[in-house]
């Protein structure tokens, strides 16, 4: 299915706009993980299956797999969403961008290797190190815009002919790079009026939000500058504050407990 129908039928289904973060960290594995040989994927899996009926999308972030060597682990991991889970969309968080004849293989690495739905891409190269991720009409785009670090704004915040870099990105890929209807735009959670200047731009693009829990992000103002008319549009991205809400043998239920919460604060202010 076509990534953006996918998602709106998990916001719908799941009434849920909670999008879980798959960022392994060993360290912080509950005791009886650590150590073995398969733990990566057996941590994630069980989180997986643990959230699947609360949230509307996963997001693996591909160095948290790649600098443990365990990229088997995260297309093991996508296959089991796809399979035990189906129809709910994995975005793969890679934050790719290069010139087009390197793209064309960052974009099969996502969408063939991986069988991710979307990828995560940086648009700063430009249209032609986007376009064969573009063409790719079924699957989604979703290029940063305002990121939630603190350094987001050291580029995107410049001024670029009387509008920050920020917002000429937003407007570019609205205006020009959406032909197939397939792209989405990263703002952060940390920059709730700047979301809202992106959504004002955008209509009802879908925005990835990330910066909830660990980095402080209000949900509140979230929706408030960035929901759609019909109270959805979002896909507000937590990763350690579920992932490590628990460290017993419990963790994936207390990870459950956590995304519950989040999507019933979430769904108060829809
Ligand atoms: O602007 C951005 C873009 C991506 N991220 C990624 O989201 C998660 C956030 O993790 P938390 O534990 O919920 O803070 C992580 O994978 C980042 O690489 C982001 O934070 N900000």
């Amino acid at each position: 299915m076509h990534f953006m129908q996918s998602l709106q039928q998990a916001w719908a289904d799941h009434d849920s706009l909670v999008c879980v973060g798959l960022d392994p960290e060993p360290a912080k594995f509950p005791a009886h993980l650590k150590g073995r040989p398969d733990a990566v994927f057996e941590f994630c899996r069980d989180i997986v299956d643990a959230t699947a009926d609360v949230v509307c999308t996963y997001k693996p972030q591909i160095a948290h797999f790649a600098a443990l060597r365990a990229e088997d682990a995260l297309e093991r991991l996508i296959a089991h969403i796809h399979d035990k889970h189906p129809g709910l969309p994995v975005i793969l968080d890679a934050k790719r961008g290069d010139i087009g004849s390197t793209a064309q293989h960052y974009a099969s690495e996502a969408f063939d290797r991986y069988r991710a739905d979307a990828v995560t891409l940086n648009p700063y190269m430009g249209r032609d190190s986007a376009q064969p991720f573009l063409e790719r009409a079924d699957k989604g785009v979703i290029l940063l815009c305002r990121t939630s670090n603190p350094g987001g704004a050291d580029f995107q915040a410049l001024d670029c002919g009387g509008l920050p870099l920020y917002l000429r990105v937003a407007e570019t890929i609205a205006r020009d790079w959406n032909v197939h209807g397939n792209c989405a735009l990263v703002t952060g959670a940390t920059w709730p009026e700047e979301l809202g200047k992106v959504r004002a731009i955008v209509g009802d693009m879908p925005l990835l939000v990330p910066g909830i829990g660990a980095q402080g992000g209000d949900v509140e103002a979230v929706l408030k500058h960035g929901r759609t008319n019909d109270g959805t549009g979002l896909m507000i991205s937590s990763s350690r504050a579920i992932l490590y809400a628990g460290n017993g043998e419990d963790f994936a239920q207390a990870a459950r407990d956590a995304a519950l919460d989040l999507r019933d604060t979430i769904n108060r202010y829809r």
